[in-house]
């Protein structure tokens, strides 16, 4: 039996639930938040549907309490506030910082053997937040941004070449931020075409600016922060974890060396399994890519130091 929780039944969260639940990915699911009655009042929609979609997970939720997320096999941290348009993901540290502390201790309580995987912005940050506040081996924190990262770089490249999304193959690597993303140009295809074959340098580029914005640009649009793309790609996370996939997906992992980096949770192309980063893969990166990616992770140091604990 395999069992997850959900901490915050918001947009994201409770998104994620949703399609780990329809596509089996766990046999339990938990949501967790301090809204009374949200969580319970989403579980009990989700299993009305169950009969209609033929979902056999069983879906609860539980207002503050902890108990009920015990021996949780992955814990998915979405708690927090997320940005309005116009603000950074950084500008949310001050608040979900506090939030995301308080979380990672009451689960740890009750699953201690838990991989984690963190949601909450600014992702990186409050991913070595993590770190810091359980002291758990590496592999175990996971920081979710590039899976979603590079679902929107596939989308955008799909647009600009006017393909089918799921003939697109890309990855975006560095920091989940509006200017610290790097979509991986270099090493996107279409079936295995590099894409330079279709586009020019400016399409591209425009498509890795598009897709740096993308979170920005949804969120100008729906008044706050995206979900749907941000719930499949926890699920899909999760999915890697608990299935033992060794899928390879990026992630904000604990850099100790790697990319010339230290102290630092940084998205990285990650190989997933059971108990969480099986392997970070390292990238013969060119002088371009190991500019921005030295940038990137400067700015995403900064954001650490401004971490209030
Ligand atoms: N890493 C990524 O790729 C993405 C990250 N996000 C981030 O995820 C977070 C959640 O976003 P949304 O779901 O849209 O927000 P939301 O406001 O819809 O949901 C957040 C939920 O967290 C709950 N919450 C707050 N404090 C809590 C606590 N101490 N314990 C349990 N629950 C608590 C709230 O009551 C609320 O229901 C934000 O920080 C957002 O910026 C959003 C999209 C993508
Ligand atoms: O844009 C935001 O603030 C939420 C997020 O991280 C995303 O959708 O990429």
């Amino acid at each position: 039996m395999s069992k997850v929780t959900v901490v915050g039944a918001g947009n994201v969260g409770a998104t994620a639930a949703n399609v780990i639940a329809l596509r089996e990915v766990a046999d339990e699911v938990v949501m967790i938040d301090i809204k009374e009655g949200v969580s319970e009042g989403k579980a009990m929609d989700m299993m009305q549907t169950a009969n209609l979609l033929d979902m056999n997970t069983r879906i609860t939720g539980v207002t503050n309490n902890y108990e009920a997320t015990k021996d949780s096999d992955v814990v998915v941290i979405t708690s927090g506030i997320p940005r309005k348009p116009g603000m950074t993901r950084e500008e949310l540290i001050g608040v979900n910082a506090g939030i995301v502390k308080q979380v990672t201790e009451s689960v740890l309580a009750h699953s201690p053997n838990a991989v984690i995987v963190c949601v909450s912005n600014p992702m990186d940050t409050m991913t070595y937040l993590i770190h810091k506040v359980s002291g758990l081996p590496k592999n175990r924190i996971i920081g979710m941004g590039g899976a979603l990262d590079s679902s929107r770089f596939k989308y955008y490249l799909s647009k600009a070449l006017n393909a089918n999304p799921n003939e697109v193959e890309g990855f975006v690597i560095g920091g989940h931020g509006d200017t610290t993303m790097i979509p991986m140009k270099r090493f996107a295809t279409l079936r295995g075409v590099p894409v330079t074959e279709f586009l020019s340098a400016e399409e591209l580029d425009k498509v890795a600016a598009d897709t740096m914005v993308g979170g920005a640009t949804l969120t100008k649009l729906l008044g706050t922060s995206a979900w749907y793309a941000p719930g499949a790609a926890t699920a899909e996370v999760v999915e890697a974890v608990l299935h033992d996939q060794d899928a390879v997906i990026p992630c904000s992992a604990l850099l100790e060396g790697e990319y010339g980096e230290n102290d630092l949770c940084i998205g990285v192309p990650c190989v997933l399994g059971k108990g969480g980063i099986k392997k970070i893969l390292e990238l013969n990166l060119n002088e371009e890519e190991k500019a921005l990616f030295q940038k990137s992770a400067e700015a995403v140091h900064k954001t650490n130091a401004a971490l209030p604990c």
